[in-house]
């Protein structure tokens, strides 16, 4: 139905949308097409895990979703909030406010404990955090008896669960995690996916999570597939086998190098989509 209310619930389903984004890099000869007129609706209150090839534009995706790089055409919107055309100072204090990172550019600083660190974000831009919601994510992510340890005397799963809670520490509307199991073995890769689904479904959280691991995707509500800057498939209710039976379907098609990326993470051919 196309009532205001429906209308109104619609756009309130959806933490971010783009429209016919388009990001390139460079120009002339050497310009390469990141994203290829991408329309993309990130459902609220669920886990969108981001899928495809070595270089087929997943995390420039994300970083353009989330206003750290800008776009060459098109449109992005976080919530009712147009981003693209805001000015640098309105897009630092939006990504401050409304979003959490889960990324290793944004490592846990060692000399701060671990309740420091989830704080720290909060601490800079002046921010209280709601004690409550807190203690919650605290509780959530199990790191009730680790908040005074400094990085170095946790794991690497607890590290990433502190990272975890400082993503979540503000409440943002929208959390994007890059590779968020990369440098973890298997269980505590398998422990951080358990936190971040349980953020998604104990606190309502929205996630969206790049990753090259079939296991890790095999978490998430739904898979978008990317290759060659276009989103080519997506797949509700994943599992692990059927995200890696779709990554087989795709790879070694005509034209493509190399059948398998550096990560052995098998490559694919939108052409053979279907
Ligand atoms: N700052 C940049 N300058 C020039 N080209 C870039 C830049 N960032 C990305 N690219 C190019 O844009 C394309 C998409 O890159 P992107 O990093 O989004 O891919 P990806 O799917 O995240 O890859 P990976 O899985 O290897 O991290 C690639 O061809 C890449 O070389």
């Amino acid at each position: 139905m196309s009532t205001p209310a429906a209308a109104t619930a619609e756009t309130e389903g959806v933490a971010a949308r783009a429209r016919a984004l388009t990001k390139a890099y460079g120009t002339g000869e050497t310009a390469v097409l990141a994203l290829d007129s991408v329309d993309v609706d990130i459902a609220r209150g669920r886990f969108t895990a981001v899928m495809g090839p070595s270089g087929s534009g997943k995390s420039t995706l994300m970083h353009c979703l989330a206003g750290l790089d800008s776009v060459s055409a098109g449109q992005v919107w976080l919530g009712d909030t147009e981003i693209t055309g805001l000015k640098e100072r309105e897009l630092t204090r939006l990504r401050r406010d409304r979003i959490g990172f889960m990324f290793q550019a944004f490592n846990l600083l060692p000399t701060l404990t671990a309740a420091e660190n989830i704080t720290l974000p909060m601490d800079i831009a002046g921010r209280k955090p709601d004690r409550e919601w807190l203690e919650q994510v605290i509780d959530t992510l199990g790191l009730r008896d680790r908040l005074k340890h400094r990085p170095a005397q946790l794991s690497g799963g607890q590290q990433q669960r502190v990272a975890c809670a400082r993503a979540l520490a503000s409440r943002p509307e929208l959390i994007f995690a890059d590779e968020p199991t990369g440098n973890l073995d298997s269980r505590a890769g398998a422990e951080v996916l358990t936190f971040l689904r349980e953020a998604v479904d104990r606190l309502g959280q929205t996630v969206v999570m790049v990753t090259h691991d079939p296991v890790a995707a095999g978490r998430a509500d739904l898979v978008l597939f990317l290759a060659d800057g276009r989103i080519v498939d997506e797949m509700p209710r994943p599992t692990a086998e059927a995200v890696l039976d779709r990554l087989r379907l795709f790879s070694g098609g005509p034209g493509t190098d190399a059948a398998t990326a550096e990560d052995g993470t098998p490559d694919f051919d939108p052409l053979r989509k279907g």
